[in-house]
């Protein structure tokens, strides 16, 4: 009989001891079915120790240990414990999060729903050159190589069959595509001079951990140089990691990853898959059945045999952490990651993160970059529109409208950005004090005028939008404000002769409605696109000239510190839209404030010098990246309950605080109440990495065991992104 030792998803901070009478060493990393109290889960056998702290009899058996399925290997284990680590979660919960959902119910995913055409790789070529020592390996390749292409289960029932999965893992054969004539690779661009430089530079890098910052202004061309690393990569036999923030851009992405690999094999995998089809691409990539895993923050937890590169796309981008259950930034388990297997990685980005750019800064990363457009000759100009002095018409200035007029007459596309979608962000009674507000959360309810609900963009409550005021009788409510539907009801009305579209998250509700949407616009179905940041992201639209940006001044005052450092990123990038190809693209923003420092370094398109910028403020202010931070978080029925708790946490961790850390009072948060709890936050503040990370793990496991009324929930975020 031997100890198992299981990670279970549950939120508890410990490993579970079983015993098993047919353990055997390569059960570590393999899922296991257990009894958890009542309850059956799927853990993960993370040790195999030789004695447990608990006595024998009061150990239970496990029920049954899944060897249908390959067990994670030591490297997979190693991430999901350096995530649960560095995030102080539960390692099982980290392990359920990271596991795809049919592997953690423990069903079993058929990863092959085809029957693959086997042929030799060049690496298998040279295998077969070589005078090796006589194997069945080498046996079988050379049966391969004389028969050509053959279907896989063809090749099994040859003599030395049972060597196939050997040559597929030493990446000597490889499951062709079906001879498909449509299948050939696209001609490659020739590259740029700085594209050129740039991938010079990482070649010449030894081989091992080198983190790039490639910064590249929109449209420069990073994509090319992905894929240009990436061919490198499958060109030595290893496997490529590719992360984007949305899966908005995964479809466009995959697109060209496979037009330009037609052979390879490339695993999608994003939230908007169906729970099969992830469980099927990770399982294929366990096996090694995978050349390039392309998806959104959740893939760096795909298992990758022969990693060779990470790319992260967009790297700045908040999306890539997670703000709910286990909270971790993608980028940063990908750096993680990348040097834990020795292998480069590459964060770009037109707008680098704060956090990124310093480090790039202070030479920690390599920085990179390409400042000129690969095809448009020029950036856009940049031009603020002051909305102080001008008049505006519907929210709409007069160049801004001349500018839309411009383009309709030229056949060309415009792009009005703004960040707010629905009619108007509140409703209220012009006679008394009624708003629209949420029941709730602490927040107003948006007026929808195409299905006329009044909606919370929190926790979803809706009702229909009230004839007349609730509290007073008034009939004439009025809409504040202005949202992506009125924005497009006014430009309809001021552009008849123009098809508006607008672009948001209650027009793409699906993947299938995006994916129609941008057919749409690239086949020149719209003139004038009305979008959120959905539109900002990414997107390359050849006859896009205009981008106009409205109502984004909110952001420069908002009490989030990190507000205008995303709203300079957001703006860098949806202005990034216009003129990406032979025409000639213009951004036009109107502000209040066109004096402000943010404002001049967008019209200077000058990411550098706003990093500077902000990072000076950043350090004046004591603020992250020059102090690290976590975030205790808790919420209940009552305020008073949530903050009790943060309180007897405060008083507690008091007694044991270092000197390089600071605590905050345990206050409400910014917006107190969300679908009907009182949410309140501490703050624990610390100038150097090590020392909050060791006292989180001296504080952490004191916080499981304090009194909490059966209401409350409370969490920890670490490097949290909305303080
Ligand atoms: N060397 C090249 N020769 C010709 N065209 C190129 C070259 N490199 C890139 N392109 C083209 O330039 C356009 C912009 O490239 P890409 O989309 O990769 O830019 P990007 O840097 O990712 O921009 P963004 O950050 O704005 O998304 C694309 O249409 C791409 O096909
Ligand atoms: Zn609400």
């Amino acid at each position: 009989m031997s100890i198992v030792r299981v990670a279970i998803p549950v939120p508890i901070p410990q490993l579970f001891d079983y015993t098993s009478d047919h353990a055997v060493a390569t059960d570590l990393g393999r899922c296991v079915r257990v009894r958890f109290g009542s309850r059956i889960e799927t853990g993960v056998i993370v040790d195999l120790p030789a004695s447990s702290d608990i006595a024998d009899s009061r150990l239970r058996p496990v029920e049954q240990i899944l060897r249908d399925t390959p067990a994670m290997s030591a490297d997979w284990l190693d991430l999901t414990r350096f995530v649960a680590r560095y995030y102080h979660a539960p390692i099982g919960e980290v392990m359920a999060l990271a596991l795809p959902p049919e592997l953690r119910r423990a069903t079993t995913v058929d990863i092959r729903d085809d029957d693959p055409l086997l042929a030799l790789t060049p690496a298998g070529h040279t295998a077969l050159a070589e005078a090796g020592r006589p194997s069945r390996a080498r046996r079988q390749l050379a049966a391969l190589a004389e028969a050509g292409p053959t279907r896989k289960s063809v090749a099994r029932q040859w003599p030395d069959g049972s060597a196939t999965a050997d040559l597929l893992r030493r990446r000597w054969v490889y499951p062709a595509a079906p001879s498909n004539p449509a299948l050939t690779p696209t001609p490659l661009p020739t590259l740029t001079d700085e594209q050129a430089v740039v991938l010079e530079a990482i070649d010449s890098a030894d081989a091992g951990f080198l983190p790039v910052l490639l910064q590249g202004v929109t449209g420069a061309g990073k994509t090319e140089v992905y894929l240009r690393l990436a061919e490198r990569a499958l060109a030595a036999g290893r496997t490529v990691l590719l992360l984007v923030p949305e899966i908005a851009l995964t479809p466009q992405l995959e697109t060209r990853v496979t037009e330009r690999f037609p052979h390879a094999r490339i695993v999608a995998l994003h939230s908007g898959a169906g729970d099969m089809a992830r469980s099927r691409g990770f399982l294929r990539a366990l096996e090694g059945d995978a050349d390039i895993v392309l998806g959104t923050r959740l893939a760096v937890f795909t298992p990758l045999p022969r990693l060779g590169l990470i790319i992260v796309d967009e790297e700045h981008d908040p999306s890539y952490k997670q703000q709910e259950g286990v909270r971790y930034s993608a980028r940063d388990v990908a750096v993680w990651r990348a040097h834990h297997q020795g292998v480069p990685i590459v964060l770009g980005t037109a707008t680098p993160s704060l956090e990124s750019w310093r480090h790039a800064a202070e030479g920690r990363y390599r920085h990179l970059r390409l400042t000129r457009r690969a095809v448009a000759t020029a950036l856009p100009t940049v031009r603020l529109i002051d909305t102080r002095r001008a008049r505006l018409d519907n929210g709409l200035s007069k160049p801004l409208v001349e500018a839309i007029a411009q383009r309709l007459a030229r056949r060309e596309q415009s792009l009005i950005f703004l960040n707010r979608r629905g009619f108007a962000p509140v409703l209220a009674c012009p006679s008394c004090d009624w708003v629209s507000a949420c029941p709730h959360c602490a927040a107003n309810r948006v007026v929808h005028l195409t299905d006329r609900r009044l909606r919370c963009h929190h926790c979803g409550f809706d009702s229909p939008i009230p004839i007349a005021c609730p509290e007073c009788g008034e009939q004439d409510l009025q809409p504040l404000g202005r949202g992506t539907q009125k924005l497009e009801t006014h430009l309809a009305e001021r552009f008849p002769e123009a098809r508006v579209l607008r672009v948001d998250r209650d027009v793409a509700r699906s993947r299938s409605d995006w994916l129609a949407l941008l057919a749409k616009i690239h086949a020149g179905e719209a003139d004038i696109l009305v979008g959120t940041q959905m539109m900002a992201k990414g997107h390359d639209f050849e006859r896009l000239t205009l981008v106009g940006v409205v109502g984004a001044d909110a952001a420069l005052y908002a009490s989030d510190f990190r507000a205008p450092e995303r709203l300079f990123q957001q703006l860098m990038q949806v202005g990034g839209r216009a003129g990406r190809s032979h025409l000639p693209g213009e951004v036009l923003i109107q502000t209040e404030f066109a004096d402000h420092p943010l404002f001049q370094c967008l019209k200077r398109q000058d990411a550098d010098g706003y990093a500077r910028l902000a990072l000076d403020e950043r350090r004046q202010a004591g603020f992250p990246p020059f102090t690290f931070q976590a975030m205790l978080g808790a919420d209940a029925p009552q305020l008073e309950e949530a903050i009790a708790f943060l309180q007897r946490a405060r008083d507690d961790a008091l007694s044991d605080l270092p000197a390089a850390l600071m605590l905050y009072d345990a206050v409400p948060m910014r917006m107190h109440r969300l679908a009907r709890r009182e949410r309140a936050q501490l703050l624990i503040e610390s100038t150097e990495r090590a020392a909050l990370q060791q006292f989180l793990g001296r504080w952490m496991p004191r916080l499981y065991r304090l009194p909490a009324g059966r209401e409350l929930r409370w969490r920890i975020d670490v490097d949290p992104l909305d303080v």
